[in-house]
């Protein structure tokens, strides 16, 4: 289907109606629907303890009364400076027979670290955030900074170097760009500072749509500052080729590759970079993006360069290099490393085979659902096929996205998703990482997560913001290795999971590797391919005999007539 004709069918003549729009996107107003919607607000509240926005105005009509600290949660703010503990890459083995885990994760933060300065309860407290940045922040809607905020902020400003862990949605974004822009005073082309001579700060991110969200985070706190701050892209390096063109640049944001090819390129110099950000840290360290990391690393050239690195998950293995990267490091873990928040309500769902995942979804899909969902399929034609078969279905406003449409394509997408216009949204892991859309509240893991960290930070993209969310995870027989490891975090979170799957084998390590590489078939729904195929044999069959007549009109147009 071309993607003109799939835009077309997949609005299938349906409006976007306002009263969606909002419900989804009006912050702090009451959520209710108009009975008559297919719309209905999620159940419960959230428990004190774990309400890390308590200040965040909006979501549910239950947590507006939370609103108002309370002096038990204050005191919970507080660091606790705990001894360095062993760290394991592995979830600890449920031993308790009850498949139920109580949900007291405790909202905590834990520092480690020589000397870690004291965590601050207000943006106001922080020691060194300039008039203009701290205006800014109110005019953003950020009134009080969140616990990852709280405890990294005034360890950033000290000039310390900082691995951060905490859970998605949790404000790690403003967490790095609040002490950077402090750090940095004003714009280095106001002369007031010494900014030297080329860029002063890097953000490196795996993906163009989340450099992208980090570059708009960005223009919030540069508001009324003419700040040079450069989205990078393959245009944007082109125009700093110039050499006076990039003196003054104050921040890039760019994904590894981009700007590796820039450096090698001789097109951009980081040898006046003062602070450098690796966002998404563990899958900046993978093997993809080692060697690129290595070489911005490499080119970062001032003794002084503060390196920070932020996730919400952080295996041991990448913990490792992490470490190894930083200097007098401070380490910070906002709640339970690698487990997502309490306020996603997840859930495991059986559906026997591949083949058998589409009428499940469609089923799913039957029942009042809240837009928008994001559905996570394993590859990019995976996810084409399943948008086809929706949008076939009669399911209206369903998008596609991933990293095998154009640019434009995935701009699009995003746009229509901000927009409130896409109400299911297919993708790949692209999506799995640092996208922040408040008003998603289900996520569906149609192909079954490839890691651990793949369901951390897929499930991550709803329940931001302190708003709730739910999480639901097809699997099939074939996806039963791995199923513990995702019923452990489960637990971890504080949900149920049946019995058996917590009496299911540990998977071997080799076993746990196999995770991300199960095989599933390119389309969705094999009928339909056998019924494709079937309708080119057709057509090349037509075509051949139209041929064929054709060819024989022609020599008997060419016989001497008598
Ligand atoms: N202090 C604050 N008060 C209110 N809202 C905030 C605050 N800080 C951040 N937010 C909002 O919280 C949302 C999530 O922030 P952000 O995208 O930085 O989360 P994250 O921890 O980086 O998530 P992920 O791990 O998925 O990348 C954003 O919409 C942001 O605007």
């Amino acid at each position: 289907m071309s993607n003109e004709a799939f835009h077309l069918l997949s609005r299938g003549g349906v409006k976007f109606d306002r009263k969606y729009e909002s419900i989804l996107f009006q912050k702090g107003k009451d959520s209710k629907p108009n009975q008559s919607t297919a719309l209905k607000p999620l159940e419960g509240s959230v428990p004190a303890e774990l309400d890390f926005f308590k200040y965040a105005q909006g979501g549910q009509g239950k947590r507006k009364q939370t609103d108002e600290p309370r002096p038990e949660q204050e005191k919970r703010r507080k660091l606790e400076v705990e001894e360095p503990s062993d760290e394991e890459d592995e979830r600890k083995e449920e031993t308790s027979s009850s498949a139920t885990k109580s949900s007291a994760v405790a909202h905590r933060v834990t520092a480690k670290g020589n000397n870690v300065p004291e965590a601050v309860d207000s943006f106001e407290a922080m020691d060194g955030i300039p008039s203009r940045i701290m205006a800014n922040l109110k005019t953003s809607g950020y009134k009080e900074p969140t616990s990852v905020q709280a405890s990294c902020v005034p360890i950033l400003l000290q000039g310390r170097d900082l691995a951060a862990i905490s859970p998605t949605g949790t404000g790690k974004t403003l967490a790095y760009l609040l002490p950077i822009f402090s750090k940095l005073v004003a714009p280095a082309a106001s002369q007031s500072v010494d900014a030297g001579v080329g860029v002063r700060a890097v953000v490196v991110v795996p993906t163009r749509e989340l450099a992208h969200q980090i570059h708009n985070e960005c223009l919030k706190l540069a508001q009324g500052r003419k700040w040079k701050i450069v989205l990078f892209s393959k245009a944007t390096a082109n125009s700093l080729s110039q050499k006076g063109a990039r003196d003054k640049v104050d921040i890039i944001i760019s994904t590894p590759l981009r700007l590796v090819a820039a450096l090698q390129e001789g097109i951009i110099e980081l040898n006046n970079v003062r602070h450098l950000v690796l966002d998404e840290a563990d899958r900046m360290l993978d093997s993809e993006f080692m060697s690129q990391i290595e070489e911005i690393v490499a080119s970062c050239t001032r003794a002084d360069v503060q390196k920070m690195l932020f996730s919400a998950t952080l295996p041991a293995g990448a913990e490792k290099i992490a470490m190894a990267m930083l200097q007098d490091p401070v380490r910070i873990v906002v709640g339970l490393k690698d487990t997502p928040l309490p306020l996603i309500t997840q859930s495991l769902t059986y559906v026997a085979d591949d083949p058998s995942k589409v009428p499940s979804l469609l089923t799913h899909l039957s029942q009042p659902y809240n837009p928008p969902v994001l559905v996570f399929t394993s590859t990019q034609t995976r996810a084409t096929s399943l948008a086809e078969e929706l949008v076939l279905n009669g399911i209206p406003n369903v998008d596609c996205l991933h990293a095998g449409l154009t640019q434009k394509e995935r701009e699009d997408s995003l746009t229509r998703m901000r927009k409130g216009e896409s109400w299911i949204m297919i993708t790949t892991e692209v999506m799995a990482r640092g996208m922040d859309f408040k008003g998603v509240r289900e996520v569906i893991n149609y192909d079954f997560p490839t890691s651990v960290q793949s369901y951390v930070h897929r499930i991550g993209r709803t329940g931001r913001a302190g708003r709730e969310g739910k999480a639901v995870t097809f699997f099939t027989d074939e996806d039963a290795p791995y199923l513990k490891m995702i019923a452990n975090v489960i637990l971890q979170s504080g949900f149920t999971v049946p019995d058996w799957i917590l009496k299911l084998p540990k998977p071997s390590k080799l076993k746990r590797r196999q995770m991300g590489k199960v095989k599933r078939p390119d389309a969705v729904n094999p009928a339909r391919y056998v019924g494709r195929r079937d309708a080119i044999k057709k057509r090349d069959m037509v075509m051949g005999s139209k041929r064929r007549k054709n060819k024989d009109k022609e020599d008997t147009n060419e016989k001497p007539s008598d």
